[in-house]
């Protein structure tokens, strides 16, 4: 999607105040981003700063949340993950949840189908063909890389329409990286909406349309892709990276 009919679209994912809180300890203040449908969204900031908190708020995994989740009009403060889900909302975790003693297959076949217009097997081996040459293997015998595109793999088929992928690049060597750009890059010409968290500003530079830079918990800046080199120098000294 150009910068210009970017700007045009629609949200499809929008936050409005969002706060939430772990027990009695405040994580989010008044978070508002959106994110349109084909748009790829990165959270930037340090460690600790409540990206991952944001995409767990996103999926109802807070258990005191405030403000206003909306996807594709509906809001989702008061739902339950799993209703979260059912409207379109998939989350890849940091950890990525890949089960060792099931099969590769079995881990692709375990999230439940949300919505009608999930990505067939054939489309997703196209895409992932490591994830068909791996299928007998059990989950614990997959490299960091393939259990990274197993985690995307699996939530395409659900028909999700909503991706929220946490450090997906996190450890994972230059190649499998690169595999990782490309998966988002055919993700949004399928019109895919996606949050992305990212400690990997260069990677997150290439593939975003926006990004929303958090600090303590707060939106600090937002910035419109693709950025000029003042703003990538200034982002990068504040990332300290
Ligand atoms: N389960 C938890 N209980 C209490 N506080 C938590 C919990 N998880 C995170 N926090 C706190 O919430 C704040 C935001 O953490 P969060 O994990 O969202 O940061 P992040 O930007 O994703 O950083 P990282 O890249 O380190 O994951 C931090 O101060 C963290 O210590």
């Amino acid at each position: 999607m150009t910068a210009d009919t970017y700007s045009l679209v629609k949200p499809a994912l929008e936050l409005r105040n969002l706060s939430a809180w772990y027990g009695e300890s405040r994580a989010l203040y008044d978070v508002s981003l959106d994110v349109k449908p084909g748009g790829v969204v990165s959270l930037l900031g340090r460690n600790g700063a409540g990206k991952t908190t944001i995409v767990k708020s996103i999926m109802g995994l807070m258990n005191r949340r405030e403000g206003s989740v909306r996807f594709e009009n509906r809001e989702t403060i008061g739902l339950s993950p799993r209703k979260i889900a059912l409207l379109g909302i998939g989350l890849v975790p940091e950890e990525r949840g890949i089960f060792g003693t099931l099969t590769v297959q079995e881990n692709l076949m375990l999230p439940p189908v949300v919505r009608d217009g999930g990505m067939t097997l054939e489309r997703i081996f196209d895409l992932f063909p490591n994830v068909r040459a791996r299928l007998t293997a059990a989950g614990n015998a997959l490299s960091g890389g393939e259990q990274q595109m197993l985690a995307i793999a699996r939530i395409l088929r659900t028909g999700a329409r909503a991706i929220l992928l946490d450090e997906p690049t996190e450890g994972l060597a230059p190649v499998i990286v690169q595999q990782i750009r490309k998966t988002i890059e055919s993700m949004k010409e399928m019109g895919f909406t996606i949050l992305l968290v990212e400690q990997n500003f260069d990677f997150a530079a290439r593939v975003s349309d926006a990004f929303v830079v958090i600090e303590n918990g707060r939106v600090v800046d937002r910035l419109e892709g693709p950025l000029g080199s003042a703003e990538i120098e200034s982002v990068r000294r504040f990332l300290s990276v």
